[in-house]
């Protein structure tokens, strides 16, 4: 379920004679989606998503706002925010901080093939590229301080061999900081229900609310240990290979990546592992969101603790 706030046409008719984007055609609840409140909002116009953010603050969205604003000047694939008469991205309604995005044709794919997993990996080497030129900045909510704070909240809940395991990890992560590695902006959360698809087409990238300045590389190991995972929790060869080369086409590797890669994967792998073992133990009180299972990520984890064969 994923509409929190009601929006009646009488309600949002008013909200949207801000916009230059004609009258008000259909809107309809968007069932997907955990944290925010989405519509479909047809106008005469045009087709755009609504979203009412439950937990940002107005004050708070410039960034990313702006930044798949940015993004899409750029020729990166993203939902576009519209802007109101007065040139802003967002605004109140229903008492939520709301905006527009052009609504992208097409749905997320739960099985992608390697040739989809080749254009998403194209396509997030052009968003770094593009992040270059953007000027807001954005520390990672979620970096390596969030791990081991959130990690010794859950030990407690968890089996003595697993949160045994988490801790040898992240000692490990904590001695490797990469300063010396390309930073830049990165999506963060680039998981298959985050990317829209036309048929074999990509359509763009969407739920930017993660996105944060962070190492490159870290963005990519997200996105493979996702994009390539089994439903067992292995890791796809073929999809990891193809999403990696078809990265690395547009935007080479540096030396001192390709030596981070192996342990860079396990950090990716360590970041939802912990998350998600802090939303199944610990859901704060009236929290909207549902617990996805960590027990995949330990999964991915421990595989590439064994493994040899990186993709590079
Ligand atoms: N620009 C868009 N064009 C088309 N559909 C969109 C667009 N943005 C969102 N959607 C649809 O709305 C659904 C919910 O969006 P999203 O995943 O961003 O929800 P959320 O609740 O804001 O974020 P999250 O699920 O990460 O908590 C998506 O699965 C997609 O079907
Ligand atoms: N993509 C995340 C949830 C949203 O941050 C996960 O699968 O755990």
């Amino acid at each position: 379920m994923s509409v929190y706030t009601t929006v009646t046409p009488e309600a949002l008719e008013p909200w949207l004679a801000r916009y230059d984007i004609g009258r008000l055609v259909a809107l309809k609840g968007i069932a997907a989606g955990v944290t925010n409140t989405n519509y479909f909002v047809t106008t005469t116009q045009g087709r755009y998503v609504l979203t009412l953010f439950e937990a940002l603050q107005l004050d708070e969205l410039p960034f990313y706002l702006n930044l798949t604003h940015h993004l899409s000047r750029h020729g990166v694939a993203v939902a576009g925010p519209v802007a109101d008469r007065t040139d802003q991205f967002a605004s109140m309604l229903a008492g939520k901080p709301a905006c527009l995005v052009h609504c992208l044709p097409g749905t997320d794919v739960s099985a992608p093939t390697p040739a989809q997993c080749a254009q998403v990996g194209a396509m997030l080497a052009s968003m770094h590229i593009a992040g270059d030129t953007f000027p807001m900045s954005m520390p990672n909510p979620r970096g390596p301080h969030w791990w081991s704070v959130t990690a010794a909240a859950v030990y407690p809940f968890m089996a003595p061999a697993d949160a045994a395991l988490l801790r040898d990890e992240l000692h490990l992560q904590n001695s490797h900081r990469y300063a010396y590695l390309p930073r830049g902006i990165i999506h963060a959360d680039l998981f298959r229900d985050n990317v829209l698809f036309d048929g074999e087409q990509i359509s763009g990238f969407i739920d930017f609310y993660y996105a944060c300045n962070d190492l490159l590389l870290y963005d990519l190991a997200i996105a493979v240990n996702d994009w390539a995972m089994l439903a067992d929790g292995d890791i796809d060869n073929e999809r990891a290979r193809a999403f990696i080369d078809a990265y690395r086409a547009v935007r080479p590797l540096q030396q001192a990546e390709i030596e981070a890669w192996p342990l860079m994967l396990r950090a990716a792998a360590i970041r939802f592992w912990v998350s998600r073992l802090y939303d199944l133990h610990l859901p704060a009180a009236g929290e909207l969101t549902y617990a996805k299972d960590p027990a995949a990520f330990q999964h991915v984890l421990e595989r590439h603790r064994q493994r040899t064969d990186f993709w590079l």
